[in-house]
């Protein structure tokens, strides 16, 4: 996996959803190794943009490009073995097992016949261990915790293993721990020479994680640029229509409601 490769490139994007046009003329370039935070308040677009980053709908104008190719040029398989996608939130409907849901995740990479093997059920367990539930293979998922059910979502993406993450509010359900574990646990990934794009609700959070933003200022608008620049009090105070401070904690900066 080559550093500084070029995994996903959006030019002059206009997003659409509900017969609406919003957020014209995003452009955001990112590269293996970095971490893309998306910032901005209930109903601005984020979704939309993540799932229009991940070819799942056409933007109302511009093009995504997927390590240089449009996400509909893509064989099916591939594309789930080269970007994977954290929903916002997990649905089941069914009794199945974590085991059986995580190896969900191994599809795009099992053969003609589809049948998963013992190495298959050793990447979950290996998955389900980096999510800290060792233990949990046999539970029926239907009885799991919020934060249980979000951290076998996560099993689920890493067994996928795709080079481009695109998580929606991979935090939710998540306590305080686990919420810096999964986020330590994508930031090395992006190290291994993946990328992460993720919505987060928690501009402290996006601060410690992410290398660029792209803030949505609640008005159709959105704008993409490094950390350092986007993640302004005023900035962001405008975008959350509230007041937001910043106060120093031993040199790193933490955002406060006002
Ligand atoms: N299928 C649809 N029909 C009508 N409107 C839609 C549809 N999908 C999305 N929208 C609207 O598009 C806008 C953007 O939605 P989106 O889910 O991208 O917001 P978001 O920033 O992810 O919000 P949240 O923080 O609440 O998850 C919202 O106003 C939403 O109601």
């Amino acid at each position: 996996m080559n550093a500084g490769e070029i995994l996903l490139e959006a030019r002059d994007l206009a997003l659409q959803a509900g017969g609406r046009v919003f957020c014209c003329g995003v452009s955001l370039e990112v590269a293996a190794g970095r971490c893309v935070v998306l910032l901005g308040p209930n109903g601005s677009g984020k979704t939309t943009l993540l799932h229009t980053l991940a070819g799942l709908r056409a933007p109302a104008a511009g093009s995504v490009s997927l390590a240089g190719r449009a996400p509909q040029a893509w064989p099916a398989a591939e594309l789930a073995r080269f970007r994977g996608l954290l929903a916002q939130q997990q649905d089941d409907h069914f009794p199945a097992t974590v085991l059986e849901t995580v190896l969900v995740g191994r599809h795009p990479h099992l053969g003609r016949w589809g049948w998963e093997g013992a190495e298959d059920a050793a990447v979950a367990r290996e998955a389900l261990a980096a999510v800290g539930l060792t233990g949990m293979a046999a539970r029926d998922v239907l009885t799991l915790s919020g934060g249980e059910r979000q951290r076998v979502a996560i099993a689920t993406l890493l067994v996928q293993a795709p080079r481009l993450l695109l998580l929606d509010e991979p935090t939710n359900h998540l306590d305080l721990h686990h919420q810096i574990a999964a986020l330590d646990l994508f930031r090395d990934l992006a190290g291994q020479g993946r990328a992460v794009v993720m919505v987060l609700h928690d501009i402290n959070l996006a601060a410690r994680y992410a290398d660029s933003v792209v803030l949505f200022d609640g008005d159709g608008g959105a704008q993409a640029g490094d950390a350092a620049a986007m993640l302004d009090a005023t900035r962001l105070s405008r975008a959350f229509d509230h007041p937001i401070g910043v106060v120093d904690d031993a040199g790193r900066s933490i955002f406060v409601a006002r």
